[in-house]
């Protein structure tokens, strides 16, 4: 086994990391600074596009985009070689993939439209999205069913002429407070009598439609999450789009969504392996500091196993994410389920105590804003809920393996 990462990676790993230290870290204080400054405003604030002209000059632009870079207008790097790239973004999650275009929802639903889409639906949406002149957000949950199960989803999407006629209500919407989150895709049942998993449709619903109404805005553990566009929930009040908006053919959303899952679950972990390397960064720099009781707090035995621990953690479940990748690029996503399964529930879990040991170690400036660390942990424990829970896949793993 070759456990080197080819020129191309190691190349542009390289400027990434390069970006990240010389503009994206930097601009995080900036970043609060511009968000304080009005808190009413749910728009993308100016560092983010000052970042992403700086990303788009050094050519690193839309890099989650498989494919021919012709045809797609993306990087075309395989899963493996955009797995190095994203770990870096993870050490800012809350600038770093904006400023690359790498952010979700956005990346998901490009894909969709890229995989999916119509030229005209492609030309209306995709193009802007790829160049970041709008955002979007991608509206399956609701508030009133289990949205993990989603052939619970009761948003009707009913054909009248030449129209589809969408009522329902969503929310946890990512991105959907930002007003240039000009376009929603929206999961739906086309048709509620027909087999389980063909009742479902996905169908673009411009945000300005007549009946969309966006409710209020959701925290997580306090955070307004406004870097991301924040979560929202949305009323669609018999809201009428042309019957060309739907994406696909009626009864495709359940496997649209699927495909729009893999790789997105993906982009979470990889991102994740790089917020625990920054908390496990912060916690060495702060072991090595500060003194209790006559010595640092690195020459303390159990520091010294929290540091051992989240190594080990880090660079074995690093292993399993880089095979999970290279398995979608051999074999394909749906050959490669188990693995996507097991980093979808492994990594969130392992980071998630590595920052809380970070967190420990910083005593109360750890639970402050003072350090990155509170907001990182907020955000790695939304991701053992969203995109589907821990059981649901920890369930469908253990029945795979059953049958085996
Ligand atoms: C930060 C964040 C961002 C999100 N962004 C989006 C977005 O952009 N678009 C969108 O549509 N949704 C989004 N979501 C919603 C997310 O996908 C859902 O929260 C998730 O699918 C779970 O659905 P639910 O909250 O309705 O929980 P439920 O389905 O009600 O499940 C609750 C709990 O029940 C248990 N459970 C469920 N099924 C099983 C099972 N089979 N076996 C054992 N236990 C089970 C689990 O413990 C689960 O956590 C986001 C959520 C968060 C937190």
């Amino acid at each position: 086994m070759d456990f080197a990462h080819d020129t191309k990676t190691v190349e542009l790993t390289a400027k990434v990391q390069e970006f990240l230290d010389e503009f994206v870290i930097p601009a995080e204080t900036v970043l609060d600074e511009q968000l304080a400054a009005d808190p009413t405003n749910w728009a993308t604030q100016p560092i983010v596009r000052e970042l992403q002209a700086k990303a788009r000059e050094r050519g690193l632009w839309n890099l989650f985009l498989p494919g021919d870079p012709e045809v797609t207008g993306g990087a075309g790097l395989t899963n493996v070689q955009y797995a190095a790239v994203a770990e870096i973004t993870g050490w800012s999650p809350r600038l770093a993939p904006e400023a690359l275009n790498c952010a979700a929802p956005d990346t998901g639903n490009m894909e969709v439209l890229t995989d999916f889409g119509t030229p005209a639906q492609q030309e209306r949406w995709l193009a802007p999205l790829l160049r970041a002149e709008i955002r979007s957000a991608f509206c399956m949950t609701e508030p009133d069913v289990a949205s993990s199960d989603a052939t619970n989803i009761g948003t009707l999407i009913r054909r009248d002429g030449d129209d589809y006629v969408i009522t329902g209500r969503k929310w946890w919407s990512t991105g959907a407070m930002n007003p240039e989150a000009e376009i929603f895709i929206v999961m739906g049942k086309t048709d509620p009598d027909a087999e389980r998993h063909r009742q479902q449709s996905m169908i673009l619903v411009p945000r300005d439609t007549p009946g969309v109404e966006i409710v209020r805005p959701l925290t997580v553990f306090g955070y307004d999450d406004r870097d991301h566009g924040g979560h929202a929930e949305i009323s669609f009040d018999g809201v009428r789009v042309p019957a060309s908006n739907l994406i696909g053919a009626e009864g495709d959303g359940f496997a649209i969504a699927q495909a729009r899952l893999g790789p997105g679950r993906i982009h979470h972990c990889m991102r994740a392996l790089g917020m625990g390397e920054r908390a496990l960064a912060l916690a060495v720099d702060r072991a090595n500091s500060r003194h209790a009781f006559g010595r640092s707090l690195a020459e303390q035995g159990v520091i010294r196993e929290w540091i051992a621990e989240s190594r080990i953690q880090l660079d074995s479940l690093r292993l399993l994410v880089l095979k999970t990748a290279w398995l979608m690029d051999t074999v394909g996503n749906r050959a490669a389920m188990t693995e996507i399964q097991s980093i979808k529930i492994a990594v969130p879990r392992a980071v998630a105590a590595i920052i809380d040991r970070a967190i420990q170690l910083f005593g109360a400036a750890g639970v402050s804003d003072d350090t990155p660390l509170a907001a990182l942990y907020a955000g790695v424990r939304t991701l053992r809920i969203a995109d589907g829970p821990d059981e649901v896949h920890l369930n469908s793993l253990g029945r795979a393996q059953l049958r085996r």
